[in-house]
């Protein structure tokens, strides 16, 4: 069996953890020394000196771990890891707790708070660095699993499991209440696979899941293979304007790629596209696509490379 940990991936691993931010809340300036001190040659360290200041900066530093003394001004260091750990985005970010102090349930509320481990003081500068790179490394294994679990591995573009795994947020994020979604299909695909090849389709759909990236120009457009020959396109804050400019733009440039199939009317690869455009999103994810989809439906049935795209309000 495959060694997981290639040498590569452990020298990857290593570059990453160097450029690791840690987050230490700690008041003391003679306790935050000991830690910065230990620390400093490892990763960038950034200092808050309370709950309130760490939980006000704690999003702006965006840390890889966190370090957190039980003794801080006003609120305590577990109520300040109980805090970080109700936002989605810390919720797995490692949180070492740090303290002196010896009373008899303080583990367990340590544990209790969801820190991920934590040290005495006074402690021994190495051990510090080992339980640091060592949660820093697991966390970031378990970034990179999080993330390929996410990518289609043929095109690398999004999968259908990242689709749905954002839609609650995309929806939480919306800047403005519109959202538009195209539903791209390639065109007798299955005709394309009997005459060149399943190997030449696979190139065919990486890059077609390449021209379709390129159509996108805003950071928060993306696209998805939802499966086989289909892909989906989601345009958070795109009303029917915009949609219907990058539909077109989709359509021009797969036709533009010049892929030669013979047994298609257009002797070339060509996509249909199925569009919607919600002014006021439902809470079901699933009717903008269903929608989407009807319309892909009528852009096959009205000839194919084409789109059609509607709104509801
Ligand atoms: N090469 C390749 N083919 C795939 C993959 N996934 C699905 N397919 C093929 O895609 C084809 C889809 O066929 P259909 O659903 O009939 O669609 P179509 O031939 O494109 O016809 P229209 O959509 O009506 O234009 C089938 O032959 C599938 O085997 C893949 O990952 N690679």
């Amino acid at each position: 069996m495959d060694k997981i940990n290639t040498p590569d991936i452990e020298s990857k691993l290593k570059e990453e953890i160097d450029e690791s931010t840690v987050l230490v809340v700690e008041d003391n300036d003679v306790d935050f020394s000991v830690v910065d001190r230990a620390l400093t040659d490892y990763c960038k360290i950034e200092r808050c000196h309370s709950t309130e200041e760490a939980i006000k900066k704690v999003f702006n530093i965006e840390p890889h771990i966190i370090i957190i003394d039980y003794h801080l001004p006003n609120k305590n260091g577990i109520e300040l890891c109980t805090e970080l750990r109700d936002y989605n985005r810390f919720e797995s970010t490692p949180i070492l707790m740090v303290t002196g102090d010896e009373h008899a349930t303080l583990e367990l509320d340590f544990w209790n708070a969801g820190c991920s481990d934590f040290v005495k003081k006074p402690f021994n500068p190495t051990t510090l660095i080992k339980r640091v790179e060592h949660h820093l490394k697991y966390q970031k294994m378990l970034d990179r699993y999080r993330n390929e679990a996410m990518i289609d591995s043929l095109t690398k573009v999004f999968n259908r499991r990242y689709l749905e795994s954002v839609t609650k947020q995309l929806y939480a994020r919306l800047e403005s209440p519109q959202v538009s979604a195209l539903m791209v299909d390639v065109d007798w695909f299955k005709r394309y696979n009997d005459t060149y090849g399943h190997l030449a389709g696979d190139s065919v759909l990486v890059r077609v899941a390449d021209a379709l990236t390129k159509c996108l120009e805003r950071s928060t457009d993306f696209v998805t293979r939802l499966g086989g020959e289909e892909f989906a396109i989601v345009l958070p804050n795109t009303d029917d304007v915009g949609a219907n400019v990058i539909a077109n733009r989709v359509i021009k440039s797969v036709e533009s790629l010049n892929i030669a199939h013979n047994e298609s009317p257009f002797e070339k690869v060509t996509v249909s596209v199925g569009g919607v455009t919600h002014q006021h999103p439902p809470k079901d994810w699933q009717a903008l696509v269903d929608e989407a989809d009807s319309n892909l439906y009528l852009a096959k049935g009205n000839g194919r490379n084409q789109f059609v795209c509607s709104s509801s309000i």
